[in-house]
């Protein structure tokens, strides 16, 4: 049967991105156009789609996100002047989400601030694991439009299946805001999950517990997260893991935002390399979120 395309004729995706544009493009059987990105000497940036549809889906993560998001904003622009009546922003890494609440006085709000921005320029939107913790729902950041806020757990426990995971392996969350990502993993495998207590005093100084009593010891240890930075959380939760006497430690990130001397880190922490969804692009990308992401974008435009 045809997947539900929610009567979007094409996608339109970005040079940095394309293969993954591509992909969700071929999920959904319509064609996938790559914008032409042009960088003037100031550094001022433009953009060309020079081909024109009714309903299009744009498909961009917001990873180092100030160009892009200017970027995206132009390219709705095009869009809408070219007699597009409906833009579906698929964002699997959604920006400025962390920043939900003023927690300095002299602080914005930028979630809000960005969710404002984007919603003027597109009608819905779909991401991968948002980021949301003080606000609850997408629908609280991209106020009055439609959206999708979608769990990287099932990528996750689908590559794990398909590569024999152990039946004893622990699924390991660094916080509890990563509680629903562990059940979403643990859960459809019959594993075991728990979640440590995160103290953040810094970007990079980052301190993970684990509960004592957590049932570690000699089993395999799959520490699962919504996003890998500095890789300080991971670094913590893998050595919390191992003081408990995990057999091994694996790891998977749904958005890698590492560079490479945090991968060399992995590797000096002997934890090889971490596994990473293709949303934002990246050596460690293995599971790929296009077969996700279409049948998103079906439900979303569900009559
Ligand atoms: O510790 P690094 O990798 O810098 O940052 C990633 C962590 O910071 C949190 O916001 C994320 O949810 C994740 O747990």
């Amino acid at each position: 049967m045809a997947r539900n395309t929610g009567n979007y004729t094409a996608v339109y995706g970005f040079p940095e991105s394309a293969d993954a544009a591509r992909r969700l493009a071929q999920a959904l059987e319509i064609p996938c156009h790559i914008a032409e990105l042009h960088r003037f000497p100031d550094g001022e940036s433009l953009v060309r789609l020079p081909e024109p549809v009714e309903r299009a889906i744009v498909y961009r993560s917001l990873d180092r996100p100030n160009d892009k998001l200017v970027e995206l904003t132009l390219a709705a622009s095009v869009l809408r002047r070219q007699g597009a009546t409906d833009l579906c922003l698929v964002a699997p890494y959604m920006a400025y989400m962390r920043q939900d609440a003023i927690f300095r006085p002299g602080e914005p709000v930028s979630q809000t601030v960005v969710g404002d921005w984007l919603g003027r320029c597109f009608d819905r939107f779909v991401c991968v694991e948002p980021h949301l913790h003080r606000t609850h729902t997408l629908d609280e950041v991209f106020v009055g439009r439609p959206s999708a806020a979608l769990s990287g757990g099932t990528p996750i426990a689908e590559h794990l299946r398909a590569n024999g995971v152990a039946s004893g392996t622990v699924i390991v969350g660094p916080d509890e805001e990563s509680a629903p990502l562990v059940e979403a993993v643990a859960g459809p495998l019959g594993l075991t999950g728990i979640v440590g207590r995160k103290e953040r005093r810094g970007d990079r100084d980052v301190t993970v517990a684990l509960p004592p009593d957590a049932p570690i010891h000699g089993r395999p240890v799959v520490i699962v997260d919504d996003v890998i930075s500095s890789g300080e959380t991971i670094f913590s939760c893998a050595r919390a893991a191992r003081v408990l006497g995990a057999s091994r430690v694996q790891v998977y990130g749904v958005h890698a935002l590492f560079g490479d001397i945090v991968a060399e880190r992995f590797v000096a922490e002997g934890l090889g390399s971490p596994l990473s969804c293709d949303g934002v692009p990246h050596p460690s990308n293995a599971l790929s979120l296009s077969g996700l992401l279409a049948d998103a974008i079906g439900s979303l435009c569900a009559p």
